[in-house]
């Protein structure tokens, strides 16, 4: 791990992301498992996004038109959701509206894989995944990991980050202790965030949901985009671990700091560092 941070490079750009979808709202679509739904939804209103829980495909045509981004979450995929999560992906690619893309417990199965692999080919401005996750999509292979959890700590996952964001022409980001983000060729880390977060089900999902709401307002630049959310997101954490006595109420907490950010709190603690 690096000694020094650059944050003061980033931080005022953090928080210009920050106060710009508090400022504008931007309307985000999740296709999300049904484990996350919740957390999703309520961490995109405290940030003051709007979500929408939007995931039947005969809404598709409809309603994905009028979003600012899309967030698709493979966590709980059945061959039903599958052609809803395709066909917004699709449209989103083609109106040019960023999409984020997290293969949630991706090699839990051939067909997860395959549809992931199917996702990636509809050009996804962001991959968000753990870094079991990522490597795992990064080399599609079919080897087992355990459910959505990671096995892996997210700095192995560096160099499958890259190569998955050169083929893929996503930028990749990869959530863990040092949260990751590469365009395939600069690496930032992103030092924020607590343990603990491991022990909330769904914190990965919704920070793809907050990548998705960023990615809204500043859609030219995803890699900053995404630094900036993961950085909110765990700054957002360590500050509700300091009022909480487990997890669900570090889940309550977490929700409650990201309502009530302030810029100081936010240029202080924003660590992120160029790691290549
Ligand atoms: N050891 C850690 N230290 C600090 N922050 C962490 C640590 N592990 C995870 N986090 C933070 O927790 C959040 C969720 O990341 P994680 O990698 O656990 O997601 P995930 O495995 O996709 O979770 P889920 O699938 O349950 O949604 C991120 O903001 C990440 O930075
Ligand atoms: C626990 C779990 N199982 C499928 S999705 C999910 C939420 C974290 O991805
Ligand atoms: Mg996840």
């Amino acid at each position: 791990m690096e000694s020094k941070f650059d944050s003061k490079e980033w931080s005022s750009g953090v928080w210009t992301h920050f106060t710009d979808v508090r400022r504008r709202s931007p309307l985000v679509q999740c296709i999300t498992n049904l484990v996350s739904m919740d957390l999703v939804a309520n961490t995109l209103l405290s940030a003051g996004a709007s979500p929408a829980m939007v995931h039947s495909v005969a809404e598709v045509p409809d309603f994905t038109p009028h979003v600012h981004a899309l967030c698709v979450n493979v966590g709980t995929l059945t061959p039903d959701w599958l052609p809803s999560m395709k066909a917004a992906a699709e449209l989103a690619s083609q109106l040019g509206k960023p999409w984020v893309l997290d293969p949630a417990a991706v090699s839990c199965s051939g067909f997860r894989l395959k549809a992931c692999l199917e996702l990636v080919e509809l050009k996804p401005s962001v991959i968000k995944g753990n870094g079991s996750e990522i490597i795992a999509l990064s080399s599609a292979s079919q080897g087992h990991t355990k459910g959505a959890d990671s096995s892996h700590e997210s700095t192995e996952a560096i160099e499958a980050a890259k190569s998955l964001a050169l083929s893929s022409g996503a930028v990749v980001a990869v959530s863990g202790a040092v949260d990751i983000v590469t365009d395939g060729k600069r690496v930032i880390g992103v030092h924020n965030g607590t343990k603990m977060m491991q022990k909330i089900t769904a914190t990965g999902c919704s920070l793809s949901g907050l990548v998705a709401a960023f990615l809204a307002v500043d859609p030219l630049h995803p890699l900053e985009a995404t630094v900036s959310a993961m950085s909110i997101f765990g700054i957002a954490g360590e500050l509700g671990e300091e009022m909480a006595n487990g997890p669900a109420s570090l889940r309550m907490h977490l929700i409650d700091s990201l309502y009530g950010l302030d810029e100081t709190t936010v240029l202080s603690r924003v660590k992120i560092t160029r790691l290549g």
